[in-house]
């Protein structure tokens, strides 16, 4: 079984697609505007409280400040931050200091060897292998191949592709938010089939 974790929600009606599907984990884009699925915390808060408790609420930031990240983890409107700017290893540690006990994913854009030199140095919990943000591409797998520690696979990831990245990859887990989206919105039926499709592998 292959964890999962569905980012981007917005809406009730997609905290009430994934208590239906239920996912490992399900993500916020917080406090970053120029993402179509920005919410603010206090949107974050109110989406969460609707939340199946066996889902884990994941904060998305982009280059926010490590006080602000600290603050929604104590507050328990996050369990996990999930890094996606140039947050570096001594923001980790500041922000392990301000949350203790706190998971932290870090996201990497592998393009290189020094970004797979990158993914096996993060003082991360766990890395994200990801091609942008959000974009609904995926990127060189092979290149994972060369990343030495469990890591999420994102990245265009759809229903459909699933099994396929599962079975090449054999990734810690899965992150989808473009490929369960039908005109921009979550779709209920993808996410459905999205679920079913990691557990079956
Ligand atoms: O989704 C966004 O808008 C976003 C904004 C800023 C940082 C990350 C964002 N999304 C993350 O992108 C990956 C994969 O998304 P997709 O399936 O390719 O659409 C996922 O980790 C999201 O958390």
């Amino acid at each position: 079984m292959t964890r999962i974790k569905i980012c981007g929600l917005t809406r009730p009606e997609d905290v009430r697609y994934v208590n239906t599907a239920k996912p490992d984990w399900c993500g916020f884009i917080l406090n970053f505007p120029s993402s179509r699925r920005n919410v603010t915390p206090e949107q974050a808060r109110a989406l969460r409280a609707g939340l199946d408790p066996d889902i884990r609420p994941v904060g998305v930031f982009v280059d926010r400040p490590v006080e602000e990240v600290a603050a929604l983890l104590n507050s328990g409107v996050i369990s996990v931050a999930q890094l996606h700017g140039r947050e570096d290893n001594a923001y980790i540690s500041v922000l392990r200091t301000l949350a203790p006990g706190c998971v932290v994913w870090r996201a990497f854009q592998l393009r290189s060897q020094a970004d797979l030199a990158a993914a096996d140095a993060s003082g991360a919990d766990l890395v994200l292998l990801d091609n942008g943000r959000g974009t609904g591409q995926t990127f060189d797998w092979s290149l994972a191949g060369s990343v030495h520690r469990p890591f999420l696979l994102a990245g265009g990831l759809t229903p459909e592709s699933i099994p396929r990245a599962v079975a090449a990859l054999r990734p810690y887990g899965l992150d989808l938010s473009s490929g369960v989206e039908t005109d921009g919105v979550k779709d209920p039926a993808k996410i459905q089939a999205a679920v079913t499709a990691a557990r079956e592998e």
